[in-house]
């Protein structure tokens, strides 16, 4: 089996058959042995249902290890793995569905009667059930095959999956991922942050994503490595397993909700060599925070679906807070003007363009779509970022949540900077509102700690001077926490919903 097969790459790296791959919270454990003989049995059951190679198989089920198998198994097979988020409706779900044409749907036992209806409607000829504890018609149907099964041939230009990024701006597209774009990544981040066959991860991330499939599962399988499987993110938990994990990767959520916890000590995390964080922006002030508290430096890293990861904080040398470190080696990052496309020196703001064998292929029966997200061989990532001198890229935003206000651009994440260093701010989003006369208004969204007394004033006074008047916000507004989604993003598209009628002139 050739080396650019993503299974037969992960299971060459697998080490002795009873090693526990994945510790469970019942405190069982899987091993390598035991994934390596269900993902077997599930790719024969796939092809005895009809999935030939390069066929897609949608799967929405919570995670559990048997998932994780069955992610293998449709690598092995042949097809391509098409995660979907649990917290997606069936109405959702059904747009999925049509637009890859998957030929087995694995969904939930709770909504096997839904999901069949809509099968028959859309032509999709398989369903089978997954539950939360592993049970189900799939895992029950794949015990009468056998543990061994002949890898279908791949090259790395085949699709291994495609997951469809969240569709939080228009309609969402899937990004087709090659054998070749996920194991490069692999085993650069391997590589990059030191994974041995001694790591143990915890690992409380969904595996409908790229950074708890693919970047966590991926790694922990090339390592030899094992892993706390857990279906959610406990931070006390977390801190007792850290007496026996040595890694830890997260969303910066993680790590707020880590430095709530009073056990959070140097002591409790001394066996522990690294923290990772990624999938959003981690605060300056968080990254401080967890130094002071625990002597770890969180390296931070950065990717999205299409490309997996781009670039990383460095193992060995300094972890800069607010940045996500440096391209990966083989992966080439630069920074461009949005509006000419012109290649822009180091130190400028502009947008992020990654090339390497990262990247997508682009997105699924969207050929349009995909030829206008390349610039000269780049991926135009549609992030905004800087590179210092050093070459450490930050990102200063999303393209899409630049604000334009009276003609000037205004970087949300430099004015979030400013109100964060508030006392009292524990957070804050700064959006564009559409305003009669400046186009978009720019607007704060604040979270105030317990008994802080701010007022839309106070916040307003404490950043006179420290920005241009342009880029002060013009309302200033108080809730309890900022909408997140699952991997900890803020959900600006909510709040510039929310907001979206104050600056309206009454009639
Ligand atoms: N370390 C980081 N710092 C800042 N932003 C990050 C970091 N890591 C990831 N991101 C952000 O997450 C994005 C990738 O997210 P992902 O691919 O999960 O889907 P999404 O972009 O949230 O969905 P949609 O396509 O609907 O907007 C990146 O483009 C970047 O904006």
């Amino acid at each position: 089996m050739s080396e650019n097969h993503l299974f037969a790459a992960l299971a060459a790296a697998a080490p002795s058959p009873a090693k526990p791959l994945a510790l469970l919270a019942d405190g069982s454990s899987v091993s390598y042995g035991e994934m390596l003989a269900l993902s077997a049995r599930l790719a024969g059951l796939l092809a005895a249902r009809g999935v030939k190679p390069g066929d897609r198989v949608a799967v929405q089920v919570e995670k559990s290890w048997p998932c994780l198998a069955l992610y293998l198994a449709t690598v092995r097979a042949g097809a391509v793995y098409l995660p979907l988020n649990t917290g997606y409706t069936l109405n959702e779900v059904r747009y999925f569905l049509g637009d890859a044409a998957p030929a087995l749907f694995v969904c939930r036992p709770e909504i096997e009667a839904e999901a069949s209806g809509l099968a028959n409607e859309l032509g999709v000829p398989c369903v089978e059930t997954l539950g939360a504890d592993g049970t189900g018609s799939l895992t029950t149907a794949a015990a009468a095959f056998p543990p061994t099964f002949d890898d279908v041939p791949r090259g790395p230009d085949d699709l291994a999956a495609i997951l469809y990024t969240s569709g939080t701006t228009g309609r969402a597209k899937g990004a087709m991922l090659t054998h070749g774009n996920l194991l490069s990544n692999a085993r650069t981040l391997k590589q990059c942050w030191r994974f041995t066959d001694q790591d143990v991860l915890i690992h409380a991330l969904p595996l409908f994503h790229t950074h708890g499939l693919f970047v966590a599962a991926n790694i922990v399988l090339l390592s030899g490595a094992s892993m706390f499987f857990r279906a959610r993110f406990d931070p006390r938990e977390a801190i007792e397993l850290m007496g026996r994990a040595t890694c830890l990767m997260g969303v910066p959520t993680f790590y707020t909700r880590l430095l709530d916890q009073p056990g959070l000590t140097r002591d409790a995390t001394a066996h522990m060599r690294l923290f990772i964080s990624g999938s959003a922006p981690l605060l300056e002030e968080t990254h401080r925070a967890f130094f002071e508290r625990t002597g770890h430096a969180i390296l931070e890293r950065y990717g999205m679906t299409e490309t997996c990861m781009n670039t990383s904080n460095p193992y060995e040398g300094e972890r800069v807070a607010g940045t996500v470190g440096f391209a990966l080696p083989g992966v080439a990052i630069r920074i461009t003007d949005p509006s000419s496309g012109a290649e822009l020196a180091a130190g400028e703001i502009g947008m992020v363009e990654v090339k390497g064998p990262n990247v997508t292929k682009g997105y699924w029966r969207m050929p349009e779509k995909t030829a206008s997200e390349f610039h000269d061989g780049y991926f135009v990532t549609g992030d905004l970022g800087r590179i210092d001198a050093r070459g450490y890229l930050s990102i200063v935003g999303r393209g899409k949540d630049l604000v334009i206000s009276g003609g000037f651009n205004v970087y949300p994440k430099e004015v979030e900077g400013e109100i964060d260093a508030i006392e009292g701010v524990v957070e804050s989003a700064v959006i564009g509102v559409p305003h009669p006369d400046f186009g978009e208004g720019v607007t704060a969204v604040v979270v105030p700690a317990k008994g802080a007394s701010l007022t839309e004033q106070t916040v307003l006074e404490a950043l006179e001077g420290r920005l241009a008047r342009f880029k002060l916000p013009k309302r200033v507004f108080f809730v309890e926490e900022l909408p997140r989604n699952t991997m900890g993003k803020v959900q600006k598209n909510m709040l510039r919903d929310s907001y979206k009628d104050i600056y309206r002139r009454s009639a």
